[in-house]
């Protein structure tokens, strides 16, 4: 379920088209987000799931955020295809398992392949939240070994929670070139406030494409009533 809590801006177009539930969202300026409801039937899903929590080595890191080491809220595990450069985030480098020993990822992978043709994946990060405490953190996946436009494909299990989008602040130097600008229109500019709400539902795909991780941020904040699991994919390409 997507919608826009505030404004719907102007260059923003949801196209809908039926079956699974996909919609499209322009977010403008090379920045996109698909959304497929239904990707992964109801059963199936709880399959996954299951699959998931049980046989993948969940490890709740120790990370650095602003200077300050502390435990990440929420489990995670790294599988990586071999010979890629290493994955580091919030000072922490995630063990690389591999595909092989956890078949069931790969037929994930081959249906999110199905999905998006043309797309390449050779990494995932996975997320597991036991319960409404467990989130992250308004942050983009713009590490430098995923290119300038990277793809990630996020496929969820579980419980159901909201995922937000929210545009990056501008830098000054872009500010400065809207200070050229006549005071109406940078106004209008300045002060649209763009953010996009996503319930990601039980056996749904996310994909942000484009300058999506250049211009934006997303989370996926604490809530209280969330006292279920959830588990999340997200597959990436890393550029070699
Ligand atoms: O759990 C989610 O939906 C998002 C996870 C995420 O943003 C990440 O792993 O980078
Ligand atoms: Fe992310």
């Amino acid at each position: 379920m997507y919608f826009n809590k505030f404004k719907k801006p102007e260059n923003e177009e949801v196209k809908e088209e039926s079956g699974r539930g996909k919609q499209s969202i322009d977010l403008g300026n090379g920045s996109e987000v698909i959304y497929i409801q239904r990707f992964i039937g109801f059963e199936k899903s709880w399959e996954f799931f299951d699959y998931l929590n049980k046989h993948i080595p969940w490890i709740r890191p120790t990370i650095r955020v602003f200077g300050r080491q502390c435990l990440q809220p929420r489990d995670t595990c790294y599988v990586a295809s071999p010979g890629l450069p290493e994955l580091v985030y919030s000072g922490y480098k995630p063990h690389a398992n591999s595909w092989d020993d956890f078949p069931p990822i790969k037929d994930l992978l081959d249906m999110v392949l199905e999905a998006l043709p043309g797309s390449k994946f050779n990494s995932l990060l996975l997320n597991k939240y036991k319960g409404g405490n467990d989130n992250v953190g308004w942050h983009a996946d713009d590490e430098k070994l995923y290119g300038p436009t990277p793809e990630i494909a996020s496929v969820s299990f579980g419980c159901e929670r909201e995922f937000l989008l929210k545009k990056r602040p501008m830098k000054s130097s872009q500010e400065r070139r809207l200070d050229d600008e006549p005071t109406s229109k940078r106004l209008k500019k300045s002060s649209r406030f763009d953010q996009h709400s996503f319930i990601l539902k039980h056996g749904s795909l996310l994909v942000m494409k484009g300058y999506t991780q250049r211009d934006w941020l997303h989370s996926v904040p604490k809530r209280a009533k969330a006292e279920a699991t959830r588990i999340n994919l997200t597959f990436r390409h890393v550029v070699v």
